[in-house]
Formats: structure tokens, sequence, C-alpha cells
């Protein structure tokens, strides 16, 4: 066994890519999990946490004794090891991100789906080559009321005057030469619509302003209003091309019921209500109130849509085990039984599932697989989880019909799937 230390430095051969976007590398039978390498590589890597006795170690490559042809010099001067936190795949050419995500889904549904499946990874319209997409940027503040950025696994800040993810309207603000002394963070939001603000976090958080994204999607073409610390897809191509893959997969038929699970301001429940038409009905649940608030505004043309505010799984009567995102840290969920909400009718057409980065769970799919509904789209940022979730819609009769990989977040390894799911009826 290794008994590398942090600061050690050691030269490896560079194995596979893995979740997380780390490759993988082994030193003296120890795994190590090393960023801004590349697989075939070989580099000087330095560890930079777990000591010995643990499973496994993190390091950076600091130096690229043997380089793969798909490395570039990164855009970003602030990309490298040691440095910014935020982009770990600037080194890499971008067709190459794309095939290494695709590698990272696919493997995950090997592993815990036992599911083989080739995976394209396709760039959402409207990409530049990887940079100046991000729409809303959260900049940390450091002790002298500068905004930066965090160094990786770290709450050192980085002094930066420029972010080459950020959307142009972003930076133009002057966030990065503004004295922030006294905030945690700043938040900017460039919307499709309207000047870029500026959100001090978390002093006056509670008086974020309404912002004004518009999706022009085939499937909906509209203005939705939703708070500057919302949740909206950061690059502006994606929310449209998710509405689109998802009624494409879904292929809604007026009349249906459906339901929209985390559903946000209501992109999708608003998608499907205009599908279903008023003859039919969606069911949207979201745990955060001002997002419920601004949906029930977002929807009000379409009366059909009923929104529930609270969690997915109280909603349905039943108790998720594991983390709860925004819960105290490794706090674990309460369990017993529930009642489901009266909204909850007992049976569904189609089910959107767009869950935050932990998934649906166990529970929640069982739930759904319940309503028996015919066809289901899963929107996932978070590979693992939807292979997770994969394997218990698999358990419950359901089969993975097409899977779409989608390059919203370039330059890092994220990654977002729209995934559909058919009843198995053989
Ligand atoms: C990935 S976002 C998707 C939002 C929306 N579908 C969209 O595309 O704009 C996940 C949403 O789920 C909500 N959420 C997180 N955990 C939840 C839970 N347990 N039950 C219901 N909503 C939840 C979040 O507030 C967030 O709006």
């Amino acid at each position: 066994m290794s008994d590398l230390a942090i600061g050690d430095e050691v030269e490896v051969e560079a194995g596979p890519i893995a979740h997380g976007g780390f490759v993988v590398a082994r030193h003296e039978g120890r795994v190590l999990f090393v960023r801004h390498a590349l697989p075939g590589e070989r580099v000087r890597a330095r560890i930079t946490e777990g000591g010995p006795g643990v499973r496994f170690q993190r390091a950076d490559a600091i130096e690229v004794l043997d380089a793969s042809s798909s490395r570039v010099t990164p855009p970003c001067p602030y990309a490298g090891p040691g440095l910014c936190g935020g982009c770990d795949f600037q080194h890499v050419a971008l067709d190459e991100q794309r095939r290494l995500k695709a590698a990272v889904v696919e493997e995950q549904l090997r592993r815990l789906a036992h599911i083989e499946r080739d995976v394209v990874v396709e760039p959402v319209p409207g990409d530049t080559g990887g940079l100046r997409w991000r729409s809303r940027t959260e900049f940390a503040v450091g002790p002298d009321g500068r905004a930066g950025m965090r160094r990786h696994r770290s709450h050192d800040l980085l002094a930066i005057d420029d972010c080459l993810i950020a959307s142009e309207r972003v930076v133009e603000t002057g966030v990065l030469q503004g004295n922030w002394l006294g905030e945690k963070a700043v938040d900017v939001v460039a919307p499709s619509e309207g000047p870029a603000v500026i959100v001090r976090v978390p002093t006056d958080e509670a008086d974020a302003p309404v912002v004004t994204e518009t999706v022009a999607a085939q499937a909906l073409s509209r203005d939705f209003d939703v708070s500057a610390r919302g949740f909206w897809q950061v690059h502006p191509g994606a929310a449209a091309t998710f509405v689109d893959a998802v009624i494409d997969g879904l292929r809604p038929q007026p009349g249906e019921r459906c339901l929209d699970l985390y559903a946000g301001v209501g992109v999708f429940a608003s998608a499907l209500a205009q599908a279903v038409g008023e003859n039919g009905q969606v069911i949207a649940i979201e745990s955060d109130a001002t997002a419920v608030a601004q949906a029930r505004l977002n929807v009000e043309s379409t009366p059909w849509v009923n929104y529930v505010q609270g969690r997915v799984d109280h909603v349905f009567g039943v108790e998720s085990t594991g983390r709860v995102a925004g819960s105290r840290k490794g706090g674990r969920r309460r369990s017993g039984p529930r009642r489901p909400n009266s909204a909850m009718p007992p049976s569904a057409d189609l089910v959107v599932l767009d869950p935050p980065r932990t998934g649906a769970g166990k529970a929640v799919i069982g739930a759904v697989a319940a309503l028996a509904p015919r066809v289901l789209a899963y929107v996932a940022c978070d590979p693992a989880a939807l292979a997770r979730d994969t394997a218990y819609l698999v358990e419950r009769g359901y089969a993975l019909g097409s899977l779409r990989a989608f390059d919203a977040f370039p330059m890092t390894h994220h990654i977002e799937c729209v995934a559909i799911f058919e009843r198995d009826e053989t």
C-alpha cells in the first residue's frame, strides 16, 4: 500500500475518466483520482487530499510528461492545478470534453443499471466554442471585498479579472472590480430580457429581483418570470433544448394527465399544458415557495395546471432515505408512513422528473411507477443519480428508450441528460 502524504509528488499513468471529471490512476495499489490529466497521459501528480490508510487519494497533474493529442492550452489563465475550482476541463479540446462526458454516462449506466448504451453528447444550440455561456454566476467574496472564485475544494479565494465561461453581460456589470466587503458572495444574472442584475448574498437575498427568461423552443415560445436567486438553466440554449427533448420523447396527446415533478417555475408544466390542452391536466410539484408563487403566475393562462408546493416524496406520501438537498449536512430523512396529498391522482399518462443532483430515489420512483404512466422523461444533471434511478425504473417494469446527452456546461465535467422510459410490454 502506498503511504503518500498530501504534497507528495508521483509519476503516474492516467487511466480512464471517472464520474466527477477526474481520471483514475494507480500508485502502488492505491487509487488516485487525478484532476487536470487526460486518459493515457503520463503525468507528475501532487497529492491534494487523503493520507495513508484511506481507500483513495485525490491528486492534481502539475506536470505533463507525455501529453494526449486532445490536450490544449486552457483559454482561461485561471484554469489549472491549484487555481480556480470552477472549470476542470479547460485543458481538453471541446470534442474530447464531450467524448469524456459520454464515457462517464456510459460507465455509470453500465455499473449502476447494467445497461450498455452508446452515448453521444450534443452541443447545446447557440453554444460558441464552449465559452461565454454562463448567464448566472455566483462569485465568492474575499476578506478584502473583491469578488473571485474559490480554489478547488477550498475556501481560499482566487482573485480574477474575468471569467471566460461567464457571459459578457455578467462580466460587464463590473462585479469583478467592485468592493463587496461584508458580503459572502455576489450573484450576477443576465436574463434573456432586461439588464443583468447583481444580487448581494446573503444580506439582502430576500430582496432578489424577479427576472424574465425567454424560452424559444419548438414546443413552446414564451417568457417565464424567475427570481434572480431561483433555479433556471445557466446555458441560454439549455431550457428550450430540454423542453423540446422532453416533448419529443413524451409525445403528449390532447386530454392526457401529466405530472411535472421538481417543477421549478413551470417550464415543462407549461409545455405539457399547451400540448394536452384544456381537457388534459398537469400536476406540478415543487418544494421552493418562491418558485411556486412565480410558477402560479407563469401558468395562469392554463388553469388546468395545478401547482402543489411540497417535497415530491411527501406529496406522494412516501419518505425517501438519504440526504435531502438543502437539509443539514449529513442529515437523514425521517422514515415513517405518510399520506399522499389529496391532489395526487390514482394514475397518470406522462411524468417529467427533473430532480436535483441527488436524484429522485427509490421511494419516489416506486410511487411514480405505481401511477403506471405510459412514458416518463427524466432530466438529469448527475449521471450517477440517473443510473441509480434507471435501475429502480427497470425493476418497476420500465425500459430505457432514447437517451440524449447535452453539453450544457462546457469546460466543466458537468453534463445534462434527457432519458425517456416506456413501460416494458415484453
Ligand atoms: C433541477 S431543478 C429543475 C427545475 C425545473 N424543472 C426547470 O427546469 O426549470 C430542481 C428543482 O427541484 C426543486 N426541489 C429540490 N428538491 C425537491 C424536492 N424534494 N421536492 C420538490 N422539489 C424539489 C428545486 O427547488 C428546483 O426548483
